[in-house]
């Protein structure tokens, strides 16, 4: 019989772990500071950071992935290096310039739209920001889940054509907008339920937008992952390490999904992210050059005051992560270390979310 690597019983699971705080720069997905638990097995570190608002089932695929990072490491690599894409909130457009600032090199930028309180031209003000800061640069938007499929049929003619508009080899004066240039590169999660998703690429197709729609919750959320892409709901997917059950699982749901995907961060520490960097450059593309998958979703480092890891260890450069095992830095373990009743509330949980493993 073989067995999946892991600790020997919850107690050695719960010797091994540290609880971690960290505060945020920006508000991101309504949050000021995220909590981790970071765990140091034979084979590494690995990560558990599942939402606080999830139940312990969706949560023990988390526990399941901070267990096959620490105990079997990473999956084999067949680059050394990952191209990022560069990750703008839904902050106002005056904004922009300075977070782009904290993503040297990424010619890939993802913009979060449908914000609840903001409107469509508050998302074409930020998207038109990020093309004025750095012209030529391939450009998503992430929706969250927030538009009908209405309002994301209209909003996407626009932003397309937005895009489209502020092609840099274009020349001003020149008439209509072509629907030959690059546009949108794809939008994230449009729309919530995949009906809605199947409904709107039809729409879209029939309005002849060409947009890919990505599916991201749909699959992380979902208990079939692959059910969105055989609905007909998706071009392509995001898939992010831990809400699928490890790397292992995230490579064999990207194989089975057949469309190409793009692996991204759940707003992880160091730790979190190389397991997604390793998972993204173990990924089969065309080609085995460091660009050879869409540029991944894990630059989200940035958006902590401090990391784990000592500045330098993990850094962004030219727009690429490079793949490399991480471990915390012990001083900033100890200075980072979460207060002693949300330590109690995370060994809590882990202890439920084991007995599901
Ligand atoms: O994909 C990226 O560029 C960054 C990661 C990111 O957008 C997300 C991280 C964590 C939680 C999610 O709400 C959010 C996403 O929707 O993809
Ligand atoms: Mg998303």
């Amino acid at each position: 019989m073989t067995s999946v690597p892991g600790p020997e019983s919850i107690d050695d699971l719960l010797d091994r772990v540290h609880v971690v705080a960290l505060p945020m720069r920006v508000r991101f997905r309504g949050i000021t500071e995220r909590e981790v638990v970071l765990v140091e097995g034979p084979s590494g570190w690995g990560e558990f950071g599942a939402f606080p608002e999830y139940d312990d089932d969706e949560a023990a695929n988390w526990l399941a992935s901070a267990i096959e990072m620490a105990w079997q490491g990473p999956p084999p690599a067949l680059r050394t290096r990952v191209a990022v894409n560069a990750t703008i909130p839904a902050i106002a457009a005056g904004e922009v310039p300075a977070i782009l600032d904290r993503f040297p090199g990424c010619t890939t930028v993802k913009v979060k739209v449908a914000e609840s309180g903001q409107e469509l031209v508050d998302d074409v003000a930020r998207v038109a920001a990020v093309l004025q800061a750095r012209p030529g640069v391939r450009v998503r938007v992430d929706a969250n889940g927030g538009w009908g499929v209405d309002e994301a049929a209209a909003a996407l003619r626009v932003l397309d054509q937005a895009v489209r508009a502020a092609d840099p080899s274009r020349a001003p004066g020149t008439g209509p907008v072509s629907l030959d240039g690059p546009g949108l590169e794809y939008v994230e999660q449009p729309c919530a339920t995949v009906d809605e998703l199947v409904e709107l690429r039809g729409r879209l197709a029939a309005d002849g937008v060409r947009v890919d729609v990505a599916a991201d919750e749909s699959i992380r959320r979902a208990e079939d992952p692959l059910r969105v892409v055989r609905a007909g709901g998706a071009d392509r997917a995001v898939v992010k390490v831990a809400p699928l059950g490890g790397p292992r699982r995230l490579l064999a749901v990207a194989a089975e999904l057949g469309v190409p995907v793009t692996v991204s961060s759940a707003l992880d520490s160091a730790v979190g992210v190389s397991a997604g960097v390793a998972a993204a450059a173990a990924l089969p593309g065309c080609g085995d050059d460091d660009d050879a998958v869409p540029a991944a979703g894990l630059g989200t480092g940035g958006f902590f005051f401090e990391d784990v890891v000592e500045p330098g260890a993990f850094d962004l450069a030219d727009g690429h992560l490079p793949v490399r095992t991480i471990g915390p830095d012990p001083a900033r373990l100890a200075g980072l270390r979460a207060v002693a009743y949300r330590r109690d509330w995370w060994l809590d949980r882990i202890r439920r979310c084991h007995l599901l493993l």
